[in-house]
């Protein structure tokens, strides 16, 4: 474990057990990690063994699938978001990112693929795959957002020492965000397994298998490893927490590194509601924050559309950066 990112304690939020004090103090050591380095090792985070090893579990067995049937479920262009991620078709720079991925949200009942919003929609799993299986990555999914929603509690009461000052942006929270599970290959020429970038949303949650290697953050200069384990869930500030905290709060630059040995990991982008402003949050198209990923032209011909995104709607512009990475081949 990397001793540069602390380890905060969030069970005076995640149990019925947390007195004023403790929430008081939990929060404002969480902020002073996410001012600082903007990655915290979360522990009593409430998230069992279980439930983490069942969604591992899950996730090798989806990946083991004949690629055809992968394929046949892939993320396109009628289903937008969630699906399969074939190796090599993301990347958020010119360079090849050695993974494949499925990408899926809140399960909805609907059988049809209606989408509700651009990042509301049924999800799309391959055969053959058990109810089992999918009941254990949903499991995973709203238990991860049940940290995200604590820590954003957290933060609230640091910040403006109200605990629902930042739920407001949060109310579906639950269903827009993504979580994204990569199986990482094996290192080859050339290539890595995610460029270095920060992370769009409001806060994103990392469940790599643990003890695994790879992840790496950007501090004083240089690449550090980031260690984890099952006691820990990686969160990072991210670029919408950012702005909305005028810099205060900072987003990480990461990256993955491949190696011999493949790896799984579990993403959770929380995002806040769909059609949050960027103006009615604070931030004007003359911020000094253009370094941040969210605002990079990260399309390979560098053609990104630049578009006035204090206009736009959060949402809109997650959809629009999901379209920048994809690499089809
Ligand atoms: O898989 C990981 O450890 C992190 C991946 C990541 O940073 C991302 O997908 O944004
Ligand atoms: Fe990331």
């Amino acid at each position: 474990m990397s001793s540069l990112i602390r380890v905060v304690d969030i069970s005076a939020f995640t149990t019925e057990n947390g007195t004023r004090l403790s929430r008081e103090s939990t929060a404002l050591e969480l902020v002073t990690a996410l001012s600082g380095e903007g990655m915290v090792l979360v522990s009593g985070h409430g998230v069992s063994t279980q439930i983490q090893e069942a969604a591992l579990e899950s996730a090798r067995t989806l990946f083991a699938l004949p690629v055809a049937n992968k394929e046949a479920e892939q993320v396109d262009d009628v289903y937008g978001t969630r699906g399969y991620l074939p190796i090599g078709e993301e990347s958020g720079s010119s360079r090849h990112e050695n993974k494949e991925g499925f990408s899926y949200g809140l399960e909805t009942r609907s059988t049809t693929h209606q989408k509700v919003n651009g990042l509301r929609m049924a999800n799309r799993w391959p055969s053959p795959f058990p109810p089992s299986g999918v009941k254990k990555l949903n499991d995973l999914y709203s238990s991860l957002c049940r940290v995200c929603l604590a820590l954003t509690k957290a933060i609230g009461l640091a910040l403006n020492a109200d605990e629902d000052s930042l739920l407001r942006l949060c109310t579906e929270s639950s269903e827009v965000s993504l979580m994204r599970c990569f199986h990482y290959l094996r290192s080859s020429e050339g290539s890595l397994g995610s460029s270095p970038h920060t992370d769009w949303g409001f806060l994103t949650l990392i469940m790599p298998d643990p003890d695994s290697k790879g992840l790496e953050v950007f501090l004083d200069e240089k690449w550090h490893d980031v260690r984890c384990s099952q006691d820990y869930l990686v969160a990072n500030c991210g670029d919408f927490l950012t702005i909305l905290t005028r810099g205060r709060l900072s987003s990480p630059i990461h990256r993955v590194t491949l190696s011999q040995e493949e790896r799984v990991s579990f993403v959770l982008f929380f995002y806040p509601n769909f059609d949050t402003n960027l103006e009615d949050v604070g931030f004007s198209s003359a911020d000094d924050l253009q370094s941040l990923s969210l605002f990079a032209d990260q399309t390979l011909a560098g053609t990104g559309e630049k578009r006035d995104m204090h206009k736009a709607k959060f949402g809109d512009i997650m959809l629009n950066k999901w379209a920048q990475v994809r690499r089809k081949t």
